[in-house]
């Protein structure tokens, strides 16, 4: 199709007008003619088949009749009016409802004269009846552009109350493609389009408006899905490249004294592949010449602390210092405590630096970074301020990345002159599809393996009435040395509500366990108690930790070998696996229980249905993507993934995987593609040439 014509303003199509134009625009977002094509419908009706009023039953979905009105009559009701036709065909008869417009509809219904109808059937007072059907005279229907199923746009209640109903929309695409017929040009090369046998454009746009049957409809929405994830996915590949280009970044080639030595001599256990994979991968970027900006996942316990530790080092064997930020300082404390016991026989001189670091010692740090005697530095936000200055920063650590924002990433990068190397860390896997389409700037490194001899958690759903028996199986572990975590919902921490739960479940708790110690741990407690009261739990002081969700990222206690999440249908997916990955971190079998009350919602129950069958966090990532929606998946607001037309990042995987494939190779193939400083969109044009119109798809 013509550009020019593709921006042709709305307004301009024969039956639109300046009003409806003004609607299309204010609630659709529809300003030219490309937008319209883009307006895809969002399910479609099969009407390929008419029903006699006989065969009608109840509980169907949307039928098809034909029959005529044979009277109207208006109705009074406590509630209000309703207009009432009998409508009849050779077999009975039915009732047609109306309970808005009564007077337009009764003023223009024809009787005796046959339509056909279209519309979902109630069974009320012994006959069939059909509230606000679609309606047309069999005369005009013959008329029509038909296909075999019916499209179904969107619409909001501004466009149905000003009278855009489907069947206006529908018409309008007819009228839309009367005026562009011939005019399609094709959007993808022919070598794509011949080896993955797609739809030429014209046909696929014609198809996914006006599907002749369900197999075109099929390959009609594939070629066009495809289309649209292909030129994202192009996109992203393309400034992945171009900003590896740009940002300049150290390069680490040496492996030296603190890597070797580690790895040789002190390293606690044997590495799982995946682990030694990753590392591979991260010094392969660090000793590329550009910066690193790589997302590491891990389901919980995967094992990322050592993976980031061995980075550091490869940093500090090239004069480098590094450091590992944390979200919270119960976090940050514990990577501090961790990694000085990993370095425990090395020369490194590892420093923690926190929101609570007194003011002599901080003034320490702050002298011995700048001078180049602290060689790792672990911390929270704290690290962030501008006082914190380093000789000379190579790796920067970043741990759960959904607590930090880009910006904080940024700030970062400016502590240096070259940028350091970034790792971002994360233990809330995302679908990799999501990822590949979020993180278009980070590359993704994955750990897919836990570490030998984990035995799975045995995870299992209780009702609060089975409080007692969860109360003796908690006291047999007990019994046999274990910890218990017993964990509140607080989502917001000042929730009075959620906190008198924590409050009356603590004082339960210990009415019911007198000879146990307890550690209670949630937001409204200042840090240094939080921290000590954690602490004990750490230790093996305290057998039974109560806590909300603060304890959710990170802890390890590898004692600690049953988790008990109160109101857990109260949480989301991706926040139980995690608070169960505070156990089965140890040698022992652990457990998770779920306790919930009887009343829950079918979300609610896939979600416990899920975690009770499986353990696999990247398995309880997509259904959460699904029960969600990329909506509430942090980082998808500004992505981009949102905006997708006709493609769904949860259904649309295969597609996904696909496109990006084929983007890959045609970089790949013509490198050249992202040499071009100036904008994308115009290399991309003219290196694509054989790729029609580009311009129109990437903005
Ligand atoms: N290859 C390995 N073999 C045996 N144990 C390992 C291995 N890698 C890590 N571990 C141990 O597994 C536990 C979990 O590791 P780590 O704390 O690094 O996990 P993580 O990926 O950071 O998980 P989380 O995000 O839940 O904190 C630690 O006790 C660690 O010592």
């Amino acid at each position: 199709m013509n550009a020019n014509i593709l921006q042709t303003p709305i307004d301009y199509l024969k039956g639109v007008g300046p009003n409806r134009a003004d609607l299309l625009r204010k609630e659709l977002g529809i300003h030219t003619y490309q937008d319209l094509i883009n307006f895809f419908p969002n399910r479609y009706l099969d009407k390929t088949r008419f029903y006699k009023i006989n065969e009608l039953q109840r509980n169907s979905a949307e039928v098809q009749v034909v029959g005529k009105i044979t009277h109207i009559k208006s109705v009074e009701q406590k509630r209000g009016k309703r207009l009432v036709a009998d409508f009849v065909d050779e077999t009975g008869k039915m009732e047609l409802v109306w309970f808005r417009g009564q007077k337009w509809i009764r003023e223009n219904l024809k009787i005796n004269t046959p339509y056909v109808i279209f519309g979902k059937t109630n069974w009320f007072n012994g006959l069939f009846s059909m509230p606000h059907p679609e309606m047309e005279l069999v005369e005009e229907y013959k008329k029509q552009l038909r296909t075999a199923m019916q499209p179904i746009y969107p619409s909001t209640e501004k466009l149905a109350k000003a009278g855009i109903s489907n069947r206006v929309v529908h018409k309008i695409m007819q009228q839309l493609f009367i005026e562009t017929k011939g005019k399609f040009y094709d959007t993808l090369s022919e070598e794509l389009s011949s080896e993955l046998k797609l739809l030429p454009k014209a046909q696929a746009v014609f198809n996914v408006h006006f599907p002749q049957n369900q197999e075109l409809l099929a390959k009609a929405q594939f070629r066009l899905k495809f289309e649209e994830l292909f030129y994202i996915q192009l996109q992203l590949l393309i400034k992945n490249m171009l900003q590896k280009q740009k940002i300049k970044g150290y390069v680490f080639e040496a492996i030296g004294q603190n890597f070797s030595e580690f790895y040789n001599n002190h390293l606690p256990f044997e590495l799982t592949g995946a682990q030694k994979r990753v590392i591979k991968e991260i010094r392969a970027d660090l000793g590329s010449g550009a910066q690193m900006n790589r997302l590491l996942q891990g389901d919980v316990g995967s094992g990322k602390t050592i993976v980031a530790l061995m980075s550091m080092f490869i940093a500090l064997d090239n004069d480098f210092q590094a450091c590992l930020m944390a979200p919270t300082e119960i976090l940050a404390i514990q990577h501090y405590n961790g990694l000085v016991e990993l370095c425990k026989n090395l020369d490194t001189s590892i420093y923690l630096l926190t929101g609570s670091t007194k003011t002599k010692d901080r003034r320490e740090i702050h002298e011995k970074l700048e001078n180049g005697e602290i060689d790792i530095l672990i911390g929270t936000h704290a690290l962030l301020e501008d006082k914190v200055k380093f000789k000379n920063l190579g790796l920067a650590v970043i741990d759960e990345q959904h607590r930090f924002g880009v910006a904080q990433r940024a700030k970062l990068w400016r502590k240096n002159q070259v940028p350091p190397h970034i790792l971002v860390m994360t233990a809330t896997p995302i679908p990799r599809t999501l990822a590949m389409s979020l993180y278009g700037d980070l590359d993704i490194s994955v750990i897919d393996e836990l570490p030998p001899g984990r035995k799975p958690i045995k995870t299992v759903h209780r009702y609060d009435s089975n409080r007692l028996k969860v109360f003796a199986f908690i006291k047999d572990e007990i019994q046999k040395g274990r910890q218990i975590y017993i964990v509140y919902p607080l989502i917001q921490e000042s929730e009075k509500m959620d906190y008198k739960d924590l409050m009356d479940g603590y004082e339960s708790i210990a009415r019911e366990f007198p000879n146990e110690q307890i550690s209670i741990v949630h937001g409204q407690m200042k840090s240094d108690a939080k921290d000590y009261e954690m602490d004990r739990f750490v230790r093996g002081e305290t057998q039974i930790m109560v806590a909300t969700t603060v304890i959710e990222v990170g802890v390890n206690v590898p004692n600690a070998s049953v988790m008990i999440i109160e109101s857990a249908e109260r949480f989301g997916l991706s926040q139980l696996h995690q608070l169960r990955g505070r156990v089965g971190r140890g040698a022992e079998q652990s457990f998770c229980i779920l306790m919930t009350g009887h009343k829950l919602s079918k979300d609610s129950k896939t979600r416990l249905e899920t975690m009770t069958a499986t353990n696999d966090g990247f398995e309880i990532a997509e259904v959460d993507l699904k029960l969600r929606g990329p909506g509430d998946i942090m980082g998808t607001q500004q992505s981009g993934v949102l905006n997708l037309k006709i493609a769904d990042i949860v259904k649309d995987n295969d597609v996904l995987k696909l496109a990006r494939h084929h983007a890959m190779q045609i970089l790949k193939e013509d490198p050249s593609l992202s040499l071009e400083k100036n904008k994308v969109i115009r290399f991309t044009y003219a290196q694509l040439a054989k790729h029609k119109n580009i311009w129109n798809y990437i903005s």
